[in-house]
C-alpha cells in the first residue's frame, strides 16, 4: 500500500477570470508544492498580476476552486497562508521602514525568531531604518516588501514581479530569500514577463498567453 501524498500547498482547479464578458485567463490548472516554485511567465497584459490577485484572495474568479492544503481556500487560509507581495506594496508612506515593519508584524503576526532589525539588514536597509517610505527609492521599497514578506509565518509566497526596480544585488537577493524559503519547506508562486531571472531552485513554469475575445 502506498502512503497517502500530501495535498499540494495552493491547487488551482479550471480557473478562468473574465472582466465585462472579455476573458482575462483560463480555464487554467496548477498547483505548487512544499519545496518548489512555480513561474508565471506571460506578456504585458497576458493577466499574470489577474491570476495571482486570484489565487491572493484579491480578486473573484468567474470559475474554478482554489485549495490550500487540500480545503478550499476561504479569506482566514489565505491570510494565514499566503503572503502577497504585489505592485502597490502595501506600506505606510509616512511611516519609517521601522514603523511600517513593526506594524505589519503586529497586524499580520510575523516569525518569532525574526525581528524587524535582522530584516531590515537582511534586505539592505539598515541605513534607512528611521526613514520614512516615502522618501525611499523604487527598489528600496521593493526590498521593504521583501522584509515584511521574510517575517512573514505564512508558507505560500506570491510575488507579483518581485524582480522588478531592482539592481543585479536586489535580483540576487530575492532568489537567495526564494530559496531558502523553498528549501525550509515554502514554496513560492511569482510572476515575470520575462526569463530574466529565476529562482536557483525546482522551478515549474506556466505560460500565460493574452487570451483573444
Ligand atoms: N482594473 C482593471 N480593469 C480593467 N481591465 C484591467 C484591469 N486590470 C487589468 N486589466 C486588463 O486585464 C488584462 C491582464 O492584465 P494583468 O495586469 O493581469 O496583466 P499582466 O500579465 O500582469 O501584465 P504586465 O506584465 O504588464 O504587468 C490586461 O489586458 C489589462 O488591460
Amino acid at each position: 500500500m502506498t502512503a497517502p501524498s500530501n495535498p499540494p500547498l495552493l491547487r488551482a482547479t479550471d480557473l478562468r477570470f473574465a472582466r465585462n464578458d472579455q476573458i482575462v485567463f483560463g480555464p487554467l490548472s496548477l498547483a505548487v508544492e512544499s519545496g518548489e516554485a512555480l513561474l508565471i511567465e506571460g506578456e504585458n497584459g497576458a493577466g499574470k498580476t489577474t491570476l495571482i490577485r486570484v489565487l491572493a484572495g484579491l480578486l473573484k474568479a468567474q470559475n474554478g476552486q482554489v485549495t490550500l492544503n487540500g480545503l478550499v481556500a476561504t479569506p482566514m487560509l489565505q491570510a494565514t497562508g499566503i503572503s502577497y507581495l504585489g505592485h502597490l506594496p502595501g506600506l505606510k508612506a509616512d511611516l519609517q521602514c521601522i514603523e511600517n515593519l513593526e506594524h505589519l508584524g503586529a497586524l499580520q503576526g510575523h516569525r518569532s525568531d525574526r525581528t524587524v532589525m535582522q530584516a531590515l539588514k537582511r534586505v539592505g536597509l539598515l541605513a534607512y531604518t528611521f526613514t520614512p517610505f516615502r522618501q525611499l527609492s523604487a527598489g528600496q521599497r521593493k526590498r521593504l516588501a521583501l522584509a515584511r514578506m521574510w517575517r512573514s509565518q505564512a508558507p505560500l509566497w506570491l510575488l507579483d514581479e518581485p524582480y522588478a526596480n531592482l539592481d543585479l544585488p536586489g535580483i540576487e537577493l530575492v532568489n537567495q530569500l526564494i530559496a531558502e524559503h523553498v528549501a525550509a519547506g515554502g514554496a513560492a508562486i511569482l510572476t515575470s514577463h520575462g526569463a530574466y531571472a529565476a529562482p536557483p531552485v525546482r522551478t515549474r513554469t506556466l505560460h500565460l498567453q493574452a487570451a483573444t475575445a
